[in-house]
């Protein structure tokens, strides 16, 4: 009883030791535990993701799918984390072309090897350094490491497609959602031979716009109201080992460990663990309001947001509440989402089967379902949808991929 009532008060620290001796850090907002060693990455939490909560998908065979002496020299940035590593997995399935890669992470994993597409490569700290030559450069280390090397790498000729939060609302950087406003970096290509910096754009906010914008590209919108249910994916590879963790521990009845999180997290949900900020927003709300505007390019619509982060692994659900400035009925929204890209409906209501997290964990689409009238707004003003998409692939990693094959 107790154990599932308390957590122990295990404080976020620098540094800290894994159950399984490997040391863990800080990350960002996280700490990671980590036990690479020199045979191999053997990344504990890594394992914990990729064989229990992920299916394994590397292809440690000898076909190099995208291998090609004219495709261009790529860089991931935080190749160990839970994003770089589906950048590896997204790349490999889209057959992206590439010459070379350099596998970049902190000096903890600088040395390590890992197999992709049956080469052997050694993963490298990420240096001022790191850049020459590369074209193309995924970055998804975290916003500081975006902000040091970023613009130096763009500097020297490099196109950098950041992940993180740190170029975002920057004037002359987009922020794309390829099937929504890939015409924001039309400007930018890799036969330009000029670096660049383009920005991925929150994973709520992706997925959110991947539904509503077919809708508001047929009637404006004029408000939006979105309720999110966050997965643990959203806060890194060590969030997830955690909400595993103490899955176990709250069932054996121990007391859950909390390290990345200040309370207990299964069996339970909390507000967005990102900072409040001064209006009473949490970051991640006014990220789904300021990027939505950007992406948009629209400067008057409405949109509020409420950001939970529940237990769940990989993959976001939300709530939207839109309201046209036209009428829009539900069949029509049923018709234009059943054209959209990259979205697929789910939308049962006689054997009430709508989009849920696991259906949509490690797809590329987005799902829609309750797709029903607002009976709050007149005149079919009003459309509910819910939507669920996969945070680490069309929420970052293959949002990014798809962001760079607009460069070639
Ligand atoms: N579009 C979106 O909404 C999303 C964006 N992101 C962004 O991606 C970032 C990473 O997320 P995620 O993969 O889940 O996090 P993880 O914690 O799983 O991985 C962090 C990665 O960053 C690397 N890293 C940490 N410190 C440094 C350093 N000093 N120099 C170079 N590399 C470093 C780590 O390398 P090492 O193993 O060596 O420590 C590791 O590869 C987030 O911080 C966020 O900015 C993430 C999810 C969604
Ligand atoms: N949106 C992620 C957090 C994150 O990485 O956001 P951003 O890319 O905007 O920093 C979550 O679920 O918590």
């Amino acid at each position: 009883m107790a154990a599932s009532l308390h957590c122990s008060q295990a404080a976020v620290v620098d540094s800290v030791r894994s159950s399984q001796g490997g040391v863990g850090r800080r990350s960002g907002s996280c700490v990671c535990f980590s036990s690479f060693t020199s045979s191999g990455v053997q990344h504990s939490v890594r394992n914990l993701i990729r064989g229990v909560v992920s299916t394994p998908k590397r292809r440690p065979g000898v076909v190099r799918m995208g291998y090609t002496e004219s495709g261009p020299t790529l860089a991931i940035v935080g190749v160990t984390g839970a994003v770089g590593q589906e950048f590896l997995d997204v790349l490999s399935d889209r057959d992206f072309p590439y010459r070379d890669i350099k596998m970049l992470a902190s000096k903890r994993s600088a040395g390590q090897k890992m197999m992709f597409e049956g080469k052997e490569y050694v993963i490298e700290d990420t240096t001022a350094e790191s850049f020459k030559g590369v074209e193309i450069a995924l970055f998804s280390a975290g916003g500081s490491i975006s902000k040091k090397y970023g613009p130096l790498a763009a500097a020297q000729g490099t196109i950098v497609v950041d992940n993180s939060s740190a170029f975002r609302m920057d004037e002359g950087v987009p922020l794309v959602v390829p099937e929504v406003n890939a015409d924001a970096m039309s400007h930018i290509k890799l036969s330009n031979k000029k670096g660049a910096l383009i920005a991925n754009p929150n994973c709520s906010t992706i997925i959110c716009l991947m539904a509503a914008t077919p809708l508001y590209r047929h009637t404006k919108v004029k408000r939006m109201v979105v309720s999110t249910y966050q997965a643990a994916s959203g806060a890194g590879a060590a969030a997830m080992a955690e909400l595993e963790l103490q899955t176990k521990e709250v069932l054996q009845g121990k007391e859950p460990t909390c390290h990345i999180f200040s309370r207990q997290y299964a069996f339970n949900l909390f507000s967005h663990n990102s900072p409040v900020t001064g209006n009473g927003y949490n970051e991640e709300e006014m990220k789904l309001v300021k990027e939505t505007r950007k992406i948009w390019n629209d400067n008057e619509v409405k949109v509020t947001a409420t950001c939970i982060r529940v237990p769940v692994m990989r993959a976001h659900a939300e709530s939207i509440n839109l309201e046209f400035e036209s009428p829009l009925d539900e069949e029509k929204a049923r018709e234009i989402l059943s054209t959209a890209e990259g979205v697929i409906i789910i939308d049962d209501r006689a054997g009430n089967n709508f989009p849920t997290p696991l259906e949509v964990s490690k797809k590329d689409a987005v799902a829609v379902g309750r797709i029903r009238q607002d009976v709050s707004q007149e005149g079919n003003h009003g459309l509910d949808i819910f939507v669920c998409g996969d945070q680490i692939r069309k929420g970052a990693a293959l949002n990014a991929v798809q962001i760079a094959e607009l460069l070639l």
